[in-house]
């Protein structure tokens, strides 16, 4: 017999020994599940120094030395044993201290134990306040969960809803945003949450505060209450209520820093100044201007501030990179202006409240707070944003006297430790003059100006913390004058504001159109999906654009006529009939639902059932038939107005014949001479809008060369309303956007272009050192980091 061959009646020894490896396999795979489970939940977390003495997978412990952790940070050391032993955790632990690789690893080791595969549907949820945030943990899960076969996915909106829902079936871990969640609960069948098996708030006293109320009510009402519920955040919750809304069993409170004499990071050094308002722009000039070497965080109260002084900043020319960062701007765009933030060494971001919570911008030398946060939680967080992790750095509070005793009381029941500091006098630079110059020369920057003006206002006036914030007490009119505005704007305060509105404070601020925080409630976004549904003009949007209170008295009444004086119309030439408008009930001899009398002046009032028909039928076109003639008047020396015939002798009209003939000679040649008129407008219009493009344009050309040469981003065109209604999601709440920042433009390229050129040499002359060892893309878009992770976290 040949070697090797079967003897008859043998059977093939293939088959066996491929059943046998299989078997064995998986045995030795439960095995080790089984010896995973014990040895959690006999781990003795006092012998924990690395990540290596944990029982982890191979998966998780192979992705965190990849991501060169080695040595866990105290958080971590006390919450993942006790979260690997599936314990309910409520972690409390300074900012910048590891609060999130001591869930992220916990969520990885639950389903990897429970053999979840990407069949299995829905097994972790993790909720963040903010978009950022969450983009910033899923970065952090891809990385340390490379190894396992999870899917992942980001829901965030600022994409189309059908495109998330798409992914999400298929997902086993989702980083989310508490509004978008619930929408996606609420109109997604394919999303079963049934089997979920470990939910994470990051930053969960945020998310469990009124505004998120609703959303989270529904998110937890869709998952089971067997589940392993992880709470962490720098200024945790212990609210019975919240805790019980969420259903944890016997949670564990882990607060590493609670013995600690402070409440913000050792190596952070607090100041705060004391300054009158009108002088905050000066000494935040100032003080960029001095710290140009930096990489600096400025914190304002609302989005227009931010914008107000980055366009004002930015044309003064501080020598130092200017960004800025809302809730207000595109997705895509914050996204760029985070990483721009990150990776640059010296640079200064202005920004609102929605990167105060959990960002992990590397190396932020100073966190100045201009406007005073809303309380003592708010301002830890801001703060936070540097001595991050084992590294120094610097905060600074403005207050303006009012605001310090009560403001420092906050701080210190909070135990932060923060000392006065004087500004130096002779380093203060004054810049009302600039800033006067620039609101006179343009006036969109004025405009900003105003809205920032009545943004501040209002942010104060709606807090809720009245020793504190006492809008009475600010010298407004200097303040305004401050901003380079020839007067303070106008203020009104809409009726309720000061009851229901002050109850909430901090989500009053959200639903105000220059909310600070940038996610949105459930009722938030439902609020603008029936608003998008409603049909509304062209001139309907520009009205909702402008902010009224700080136009002419003129235009304030123009529009208030319209508004508040429906029923006093007799002299009007134009009016909407107040009876029957709007009223849900039929009313046989009035209009019904959804129809209205527009009363055309002089004539019966006409019945429209739309908005195109009322459009229509007012038009300046439509209107001119009921205009009649005019009648030509000549003025007599003492000023009062005739008619021509008065003033003719009257032998004289009948000699020049037929009356009927005259007046259609005279009527024919007035109309040549109003066309020819008429014209001539025309083309003095044609060239005058002809010229100002031109001026535009040169402008533009011009802050794009000085922005090569200075280094400072530059201004962009003016877009027309339309334009930008075509291309802007914001366009439908707010003033038309002339800087908005993801239009690239060639000074912004250029800026960072010549950081990373730097960095590209740089790396060039040390990868030849053979330094540096070439990693992966990084992921440039959600979509990229998407694509990433949703093909498996492998
Ligand atoms: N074990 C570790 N070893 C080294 N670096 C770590 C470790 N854990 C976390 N870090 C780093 O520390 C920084 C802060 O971590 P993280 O963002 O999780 O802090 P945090 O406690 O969540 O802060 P915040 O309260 O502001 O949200 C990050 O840059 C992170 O990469």
């Amino acid at each position: 017999m040949a070697k090797g061959a079967r003897p008859p009646g043998s059977l093939p020894q293939l088959k066996p020994r491929r059943k046998e490896s299989k078997t064995l396999k998986r045995k030795r795979e439960e095995e080790e599940l089984e010896g995973l489970e014990k040895a959690a939940q006999e781990f003795d977390a006092s012998t924990l120094t690395k990540f290596a003495d944990l029982p982890l997978s191979r998966q998780t412990a192979s992705g965190l030395d990849k991501s060169h952790f080695k040595v866990p940070t105290d958080i971590q050391r006390k919450a993942i044993p006790l979260a690997l032993k599936g314990k309910d955790i409520l972690g409390a632990a300074k900012t910048g201290s590891g609060k999130t690789l001591a869930f992220l690893i916990p969520v990885l080791e639950k389903l990897h134990r429970a053999k979840w595969t990407p069949d299995d549907g829905l097994g972790a949820l993790i909720i963040s306040p903010t978009r950022e945030l969450a983009i910033q943990i899923f970065e952090v899960l891809r990385k340390i969960g490379q190894r396992h076969s999870f899917s992942a996915g980001l829901v965030i909106g600022g994409k189309n809803l059908q495109d998330e829902r798409e992914r999400l079936g298929r997902m086993n871990i989702l980083v989310c945003t508490p509004g978008r969640m619930k929408q996606h609960l609420e109109q997604n069948p394919d999303l079963d949450t049934y089997n979920l098996q470990i939910l994470v708030l990051d930053e969960a006293d945020r998310i469990l505060d009124m505004g998120f109320k609703d959303a989270i009510d529904a998110i937890v009402q869709g998952i089971p209450k067997s589940r392993q519920t992880l709470l962490f955040s720098a200024t945790q919750t212990k609210n019975v209520n919240d805790l019980a809304r969420l259903s944890l069993k016997d949670p564990e409170y882990v607060a590493v820093h609670e013995a600690a004499s402070t409440a913000t990071p050792g190596k952070l050094q607090q100041h705060y100044i004391i300054t009158p308002l009108p002088e905050k722009l000066d000494i935040l000039w100032s003080f960029i201007r001095a710290n140009v070497k930096s990489k600096i965080l400025v914190f304002f109260s609302s989005t227009k501030q931010v914008r107000f002084v980055y366009e004002a900043f930015r044309q003064m020319q501080p020598g130092i990179p200017l960004l800025h960062l809302t809730g207000k701007q595109k997705q895509t765009a914050r996204l760029e202006i985070s990483a721009k933030f990150s990776s640059s060494k010296n640079s200064c971001l202005f920004a609102t409240d929605v990167v105060a919570r959990g960002l992990d911008f590397p190396a932020v030398d100073w966190v100045i707070q201009v406007d005073c946060p809303e309380d003592a939680d708010t301002y830890i967080h801001r703060v936070g944003r540097t001595a991050r992790y084992e590294r120094d750095g610097r905060g600074v509070l403005f207050l303006c006297p009012t605001e310090e005793t009560g403001m420092l009381e906050r701080l210190k029941t909070k135990k932060v430790p923060i000392e006065k500091i004087n500004v130096k006098q002779n380093k203060k630079q004054s810049i009302q003059n600039q800033l006067q110059g620039i609101c006179f020369k343009d006036p969109e920057i004025k405009y900003l100006g105003q809205k920032a003006f009545t943004s501040y206002a209002r942010s104060i006036y709606v807090q809720k913390d009245k020793d504190i914030f006492d809008l009475e007490k600010l010298p407004l009119q200097e303040f305004a004058t401050s901003l380079g505005l020839p007067g303070a704007p106008r203020i009104k305060f809409l009726k309720g504001e000061d009851t229901k509105q002050m109850k909430n404070a901090p989500r009053a601020l959200l639903k105000d159109d220059d909310s600070s925080e940038d996610e949105e409630s459930g009722e938030e976004s439902t609020r603008k999906e029936k608003k998008k549904k409603e049909v509304r003009t062209k001139y309907d949007r520009m009205f909702e654009r402008q902010n009224q209170n700080i136009f002419t008295s003129h235009y304030t009444g123009m529009v208030r006529h319209g508004e508040e004086e429906e029923d006093d119309n007799g002299d009007d030439f134009l009016a909407v009939k107040g009876h029957g408008y709007g009223s849900d009930t039929e009313d046989a001899e009035g209009p019904k639902k959804g129809q209205k009398f527009i009363e055309v002046h002089g004539k019966d009032p006409l019945l429209v059932d739309s908005k195109r028909r009322e459009k229509l039928a007012t038009s300046k076109k439509a209107l001119l038939k009921y205009k009649g003639k005019g009648t030509k008047l000549v003025f007599d020396e003492e000023g009062e107005a005739h008619a021509i015939y008065e003033f003719e002798d009257e032998e004289q009209f009948k000699k020049a014949g037929d009356a009927e003939e005259q007046r259609g000679k005279f009527l024919a040649e007035e109309k040549k001479k109003v066309s020819a008129a008429d014209e001539e407008d025309k083309t003095v219009a044609k060239e005058k809008r002809k010229a100002k493009r031109e001026k535009q344009k040169a402008r533009m050309l011009e802050e794009a060369e000085d922005g090569e040469e200075g280094g400072f981003t530059g201004g962009l065109p003016l877009i027309p309303y339309e334009d930008f209604d075509a291309k802007g999601e914001e366009s439908d709440n707010e003033a038309p956007e002339p800087f908005e920042e993801d239009r690239p433009t060639k000074k912004q390229k250029k800026w960072f272009e010549d950081d990373s050129e730097e960095e590209r040499k740089k790396k060039k002359k040390a990868k030849k050192k053979g330094k540096i060892v070439e990693m992966q893309e990084a992921p440039e878009t959600l979509d990229d980091l998407e694509a990433l992770a949703a093909g498996l976290l492998a």
